[in-house]
């Protein structure tokens, strides 16, 4: 297995849109360069194994999967504590593609292995949306779910490296990556402010795909260098 040239682990709450921007990374990338990885898949798996249920419905976005999400987590959990990187080693078994994206970063034990494997691959993401717009998208509040390390494990303790977006019209907000300008736009401006006159793909509204370099390369600019790898486009160019 070759070593990964950028690891992006998306953390975000339930609804944020994390597998939604996991797939449109995944789509403008090509699957030849960039994968999905989901840490829940494997916990999916084997929990529908054990407890005699439909694998594929525990996948989508669906009232099956959150019937079962407190049952799953509390089984994870116990994973997790006797193997931290469990769930971490199986999701990247046999993975060739140069870029993973991590779509369901929720511990910070997940976040230190992929540092401590990967180093500097590794790139943080955290995907933003409003209360409102979640509930738009069948959000629920739930205690014991909302309030407990599944969803507010990353909420301290990690720097990342792509935040949310400014307000429009914020200086260097022209340089967001903006990955939809749909109802709840998810938006990752690289950090710090001064680093974004430099970041040389616009993909800001009204659609990132107007930008003219998308298909050379992708490139993430950030205080600690850049990460850039090639596009889907045929354009194997990279800058950095
Ligand atoms: N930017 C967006 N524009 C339009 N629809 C979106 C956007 N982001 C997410 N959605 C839609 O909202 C729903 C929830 O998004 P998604 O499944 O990506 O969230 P998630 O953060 O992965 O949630 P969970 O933690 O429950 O898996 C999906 O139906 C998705 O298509
Ligand atoms: C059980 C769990 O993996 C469910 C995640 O489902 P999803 O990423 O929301 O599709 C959450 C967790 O591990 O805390």
């Amino acid at each position: 297995m070759a070593a990964p040239r950028a690891v992006l682990l998306l953390s975000g709450k339930r609804k944020s849109g994390k597998d939604f921007v996991a797939e449109q990374l995944r789509s403008r990338l090509g699957p030849a360069v960039c994968c999905v990885l989901r840490l829940s898949a494997p916990l999916k798996e084997r929990y529908a194994e054990e407890h005699g249920l439909d694998f594929q419905r525990l996948l989508d976005a669906s009232a099956y999967k959150e019937t079962y999400r407190q049952d799953m987590i509390r089984w994870g959990e116990e994973k997790r504590r006797a193997d931290p990187g469990f769930f971490c080693r199986t999701v990247v078994e046999g993975v060739e593609q140069p870029v993973w994206v991590v779509s369901d970063t929720r511990r910070l034990s997940d976040v230190e292995w992929f540092r401590h494997v990967y180093g500097d691959a590794v790139q943080t993401v955290r995907v933003v949306a409003s209360e409102e717009t979640r509930k738009r998208r069948n959000w629920v509040f739930v205690a014991g779910v909302d309030d407990a390390e599944s969803e507010c494990g990353l909420d301290q303790g990690v720097a990342f490296d792509w935040g949310p977006c400014l307000p429009p019209g914020a200086r260097g907000c022209c340089c967001s990556v903006t990955l939809s300008c749909g109802s709840g736009t998810v938006s990752c401006v690289p950090r710090p402010l001064r680093a974004q006159r430099r970041f040389p793909v616009c993909l800001s509204c009204p659609g990132w795909g107007r930008c003219l370099h998308w298909n050379k390369a992708l490139m993430l600019r950030n205080t600690r260098g850049c990460v850039s790898f090639p596009g889907g486009g045929g354009n194997s160019g990279h800058w950095g």
